[in-house]
């Protein structure tokens, strides 16, 4: 067996405590094997966590990792006219090569910033898949379906590769891939393709991501067409579940909300995008209220305009309060477990906290800086003050894949390269 110590550090704990104590991992099992007093512990290997923050690994639960490649492309619209418009004309021209750079881009911006599990929404799925297996990373991935403006025999394509593509993959990556049947959204999706395909996808045990309520423009027309709120409409085609998560949530009235709790069904909040689109802000605190398992997103990285996790939990604690009217609102400790435990719980991942027998993914953070000083309070830090390029080391299922700032995965600089050539010539191909 061979043994990683992470030493010296101060370490978040399940409960948002926080304490000096050294972490042992399995790297052969990926598991945390003990969590105990500084030097009670020795391993074969040693990250120096002595300045820092142990934390677990964050989780971004709701991402579209390709879209790296169009940071910065269309900014400044609300949803509809930036899809429509401008995101999807280009997505077209995305050819599975660009989609596996986008990828590796972004899994290289979530290593540096202390990510080590997503849950991505795309196609060219293989491609995300090859790209995460080669990151070291953790993933919950899909095929993602939309029905509006194809003939019927290209929608129920589109359903059924989502389908196949989950039942395939799922396991890959020796366990750190999962999978999720993917409707891209309650208006995008056909009440047909619904109605044939969910309960497939539900007898098959497959888990469901979609995007709802996200915006006023799409609650509004699936309200005049059912006479029903959206996820009264969601869960009478049998998409709410305890394995469902559904992205954004913005626009949910009490109804809903109790849904939600009722059914066990997961909400993803993405303020950075729900803030950059003008799409609204979520009723976090009482989501939270609720009983409902909400964890964060930063969306693609075209509206946002990073991946930056610790971006989103200041901004999910700032927009929170905002919305609720009320400073106490959505406080750090819960922006703290929305990124890292109520992530993993809704993407069904052992990661999240930092105990025996957890899944080995960790993030230290190095508090050597004046924005982290004085350091009254961590919990505070990492949700208000902290920033990704705060993450010096960066380990996930036991494996260390940033030490000291340098990336032991993907050259970074190529990818990086890359990155930049395609984008410029997918950009051009679109214009054409
Ligand atoms: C068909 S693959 C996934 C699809 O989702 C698009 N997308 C990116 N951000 C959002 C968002 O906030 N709401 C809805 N859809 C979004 C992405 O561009 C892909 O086309
Ligand atoms: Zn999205």
């Amino acid at each position: 067996m061979t043994e990683l110590l992470v030493a010296g550090g101060q370490v978040l704990r399940p409960d948002t405590t926080v304490e000096r104590a050294d972490v042992l991992v399995d790297q052969d099992s990926g598991d945390i094997l003990a969590v105990d007093d500084p030097g009670e512990l020795t391993g074969d290997d040693t990250l120096d966590a002595s300045d820092g923050l142990v934390i677990p690994g964050l989780v971004n639960a709701h991402t579209h990792v390709a879209m790296t490649l169009l940071r910065g492309y269309a900014d400044d619209k609300p949803l509809d006219a930036w899809l429509q418009e401008d995101i999807w004309p280009v997505e077209a021209e995305l050819t599975p090569e660009d989609v596996r750079v986008g990828a590796e881009l972004g899994l290289v911006e979530m290593i540096r910033s202390g990510t080590t599990a997503l849950s991505d929404m795309y196609f060219h799925v293989d491609e995300i898949a090859a790209a995460v297996e080669e990151s070291g990373l953790r993933a919950v991935l899909g095929h993602t379906a939309v029905t509006v403006a194809k003939d019927e025999a290209g929608a129920r394509a589109d359903m059924q590769a989502s389908l196949d593509t989950a039942l395939d993959l799922d396991g890959a990556a020796d366990g750190r891939i999962k999978t999720t049947f993917q409707p891209h959204s309650l208006t995008t999706v056909g009440e047909e393709y619904l109605r044939e395909f969910v309960p497939e996808a539900v007898e098959a045990g497959l888990p469901i991501h979609l995007h709802a309520n996200e915006t006023t423009d799409e609650v509004e027309p699936l309200v005049d067409e059912h006479g029903a709120r959206p996820l009264e409409y969601a869960d009478d085609v049998g998409l709410l579940g305890e394995d469902t998560f559904l992205a954004h949530c913005v626009h949910v009235d009490e109804t809903e909300i109790d849904l939600l709790a009722e059914t066990g069904t997961g909400a993803v909040h993405c303020p950075a995008s729900n803030m950059k689109l003008a799409s609204g802000m979520a009723p976090v605190q009482r989501l939270l209220d609720a009983g409902v398992t909400v964890a964060l997103g930063t969306d693609g990285a075209a509206s946002n305009n990073d991946l930056d996790m610790f971006d989103e939990m200041r901004d999910a604690a700032m927009v929170g309060k905002l919305a609720a009217d009320d400073a106490s609102a959505v406080p750090a400790g819960a922006v703290v477990e929305m990124a890292t435990a109520n992530g993993a719980d809704l993407l069904g991942f052992e990661s999240g906290r930092i105990e025996a027998g957890a899944n080995a993914d960790l993030a230290v953070l190095d508090l050597d800086a004046a924005h982290l000083t004085p350091a009254h309070d961590l919990v505070s830090h990492l949700a208000y003050a902290a920033r990704g390029s705060d993450v010096c080391h960066t380990v996930c299922d036991g494996d260390v894949l940033m030490r000291d700032r340098d990336l032991t995965v993907f050259d970074e600089r190529a990818v990086r390269d890359r990155a930049s050539d395609r984008a410029r010539a997918l950009i051009d191909r679109a214009a054409e």
